[in-house]
């Protein structure tokens, strides 16, 4: 049939895998039929939870308002768990202006192009739960403030021991005797107080928090952090390459959150998109 078909079927043909963003589950099932009558290509679903009990899943740390983050992650968590092959091409479906599937993008698995972000949750020293309540935890800090003004924040997470030996504290920690866990309930009412404070948060890579109120003493050669951000982000990233923690940064100065692995930005995200 001539048509648009011939035109927007471009974006689908002979693609290796499919990946379905978040799809409902008769969304999921229409392929799941189509897959056993022409078998030729990978199916695979990608989301913060696998609702639809998808055979091949990767899993979101969270839902990327960004579209090129959601897709970026979720291929290269198919590339990492051997889903998909460099190379391969994909037709990711996935919403963009409803709840409902509405998008398709066509995209190439470029192992050479990762950008680290599916690293950053799936093989940073710290559990990838605890790497997501503390990205969570910066988000929703970012969101509200402190009493309506913006506060900034600095959380180093993993590799706590080495993260320790490079700081020294600025004030008593508070933390000294507790055992407090990030995802705790009374993490929140805490941090919010704590964060008008200065210096750096250290969480352990099981999510104790071992300290508040940590200068940061990296040595900063070789960091690059965007214009306009400080000392903050200098500290974050640097610790991130003398150690094998990973830097969640909250700026007070222009409301985003960054997160540092290995001395690189590796994510990027507005609190008020979420
Ligand atoms: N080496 C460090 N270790 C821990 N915390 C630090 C360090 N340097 C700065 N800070 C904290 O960051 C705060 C803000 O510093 P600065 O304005 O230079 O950072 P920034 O990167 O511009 O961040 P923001 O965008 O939040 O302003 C300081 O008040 C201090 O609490
Ligand atoms: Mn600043």
């Amino acid at each position: 049939m001539a048509g648009l078909d011939d035109v927007f079927g471009d974006l689908f043909s002979s693609v290796d895998a499919v990946a379905l963003f978040s799809p409902s589950g008769s969304y999921y099932e229409r392929f799941t039929d189509l897959e056993d009558e022409d078998d030729d290509f990978e199916l695979l679903v990608v989301g913060t939870g696998n609702d639809v009990g998808a055979d091949t899943f990767v899993e979101l740390p969270l839902e990327f308002d960004n579209i090129s983050d959601r897709i970026r992650f979720g291929l290269e968590g198919a590339l990492d768990q051997d889903i998909i092959d460099d190379g391969d091409m994909l037709a990711c479906a996935t919403s963009v202006f409803s709840d409902d599937i509405d998008t398709v993008s066509r995209v190439r698995a470029d192992a050479d192009s990762r950008t680290g972000i599916y690293d950053l949750f799936a093989r940073s020293r710290a559990d990838p739960e605890v790497v997501k309540s503390v990205l969570e935890l910066a988000i929703e800090l970012g969101q509200k403030g402190q009493k309506g003004k913006p506060v900034g924040a600095l959380f180093v997470v993993g590799d706590a021991g080495k993260v320790m030996n490079k700081s020294r504290p600025l004030s008593y920690n508070p933390f000294e005797k507790s055992h407090v866990h990030v995802g705790d309930p009374i993490v929140d009412v805490m941090l919010k107080e704590f964060s008008r404070l200065d210096g750096a948060f250290v969480i352990s890579d099981a999510g104790k928090i071992v300290s508040a109120y940590r200068y940061l003493e990296p040595s900063a050669e070789g960091v690059d952090i965007p214009k306009g951000l400080g000392a903050r982000h200098m500290a974050g990233g640097a610790i991130t390459r003398d150690t094998n923690a990973i830097a969640i940064v909250l700026s007070e100065s222009d409301g985003l959150v960054r997160a540092f692995k290995a001395g690189e930005i590796i994510l990027e995200v507005d609190p008020e998109a979420y």
